[in-house]
């Protein structure tokens, strides 16, 4: 799917999942409508997922109700991760996107939601379908789209199988995810381009974690290799506790929008909302 315009999409949810300290609600919801005022494509701002596995999230419908959506140009995206979170997402009418994480890694399937891979597609076509019949759109993430540190097998032509079985299912947007942060400025430059052409009515984004260190130039490759629609974390807070001990916070925001500034790429993102946003963080990250 060709589009010009870069769709950014901002994850607190990713950023706030593995902390340990319960965040309070009322803190949540107000840097998430801090984060809303800035004017980013999608806000990912929680999701309904078992609080046993993530209790970070646990209030995520009590959130949801203290969102300011009058003026918000933004769209909401939740995660799920079995059909008990569809079925609860899809209730809400706020809700734009779901987002499915769907490992291509065996291994990683298993532990983030207790499931094979393939009764997370049976998942994924459920959620299809109740996304279509509740007037949602479902996302869809190749979660460990650029490796997994467990072993499993991983090459291009895996990555290209599943996106071809998950685009024949009717998924419309695909984001290629670097969980643990395995990727290279090279294996972004060979992989995305090809997904690219080969999927043109899709939409095809990028989900990457990476060290502090080599995030510029995973975003410098990113942008050469066409792909327009990014996730990002604000101070790139986040990661998953499902993969790994250890977590691999997200790509900067901060560092996509110097970047994208940097090439004259027009945001029309609310800045002073923005620096708002990265001066309220201290209150939940610390
Ligand atoms: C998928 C399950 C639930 C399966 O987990 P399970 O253990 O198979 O589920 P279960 O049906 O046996 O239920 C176990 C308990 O969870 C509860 N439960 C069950 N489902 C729900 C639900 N929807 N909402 C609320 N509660 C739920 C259920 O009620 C029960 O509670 P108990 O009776 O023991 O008190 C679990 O494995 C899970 O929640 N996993 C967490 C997935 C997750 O949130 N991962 C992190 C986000 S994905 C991510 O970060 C990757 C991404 C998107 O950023 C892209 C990338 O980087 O790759």
């Amino acid at each position: 799917m060709s589009q010009n315009k870069f769709k950014l999409v901002e994850c607190p949810r990713d950023a706030m999942q593995g902390l340990h300290d319960f965040v309070p609600t009322g803190l949540k919801s107000e840097y998430l409508n801090l984060l809303l005022q800035v004017g980013f494509d999608t806000l990912d701002f929680g999701s309904f997922v078992s609080p046993k596995a993530i209790p970070q999230m646990a209030d995520t419908t009590e959130v949801l109700a203290k969102l300011d959506l009058s003026n918000a140009k933004t769209k909401l995206l939740a995660i799920v991760a079995n059909l008990r979170g569809v079925e609860a997402a899809v209730q809400h009418r706020e809700i734009n996107y779901l987002g499915f994480p769907f490992s291509i890694s065996e291994t990683f399937q298993q532990r983030n939601t207790n499931s094979s891979i393939a009764q997370s597609l049976s998942t994924v076509e459920e959620m299809l379908s109740l996304c279509a019949k509740n007037n949602k759109e479902a996302v869809v993430y190749l979660s460990m789209g650029f490796g997994n540190p467990y072993g499993d097998e991983w090459n291009y032509e895996i990555v290209e199988q599943w996106a071809d079985v998950l685009v024949g299912k009717g998924v419309g947007i695909l984001s290629l995810a670097d969980t643990v942060g395995v990727s290279t400025p090279e294996k972004i430059e060979y992989i995305l381009p090809k997904l690219i052409s080969r999927f043109s009515h899709t939409e095809i984004g990028i989900h990457l974690h990476s060290t502090p260190a080599e995030r510029f130039e995973k975003i410098e490759a990113a942008y050469h290799s066409g792909v327009k629609r990014i996730d990002s974390a604000l101070k790139g807070f986040g990661g998953c506790p499902m993969a790994a001990d250890d977590l691999t916070g997200n790509i900067a925001t901060e560092d996509v929008i110097g970047f994208l500034k940097s090439k004259g790429e027009n945001l029309s993102l609310n800045m002073d909302k923005w620096n708002e946003a990265m001066a309220f963080s201290g209150k939940i990250f610390g």
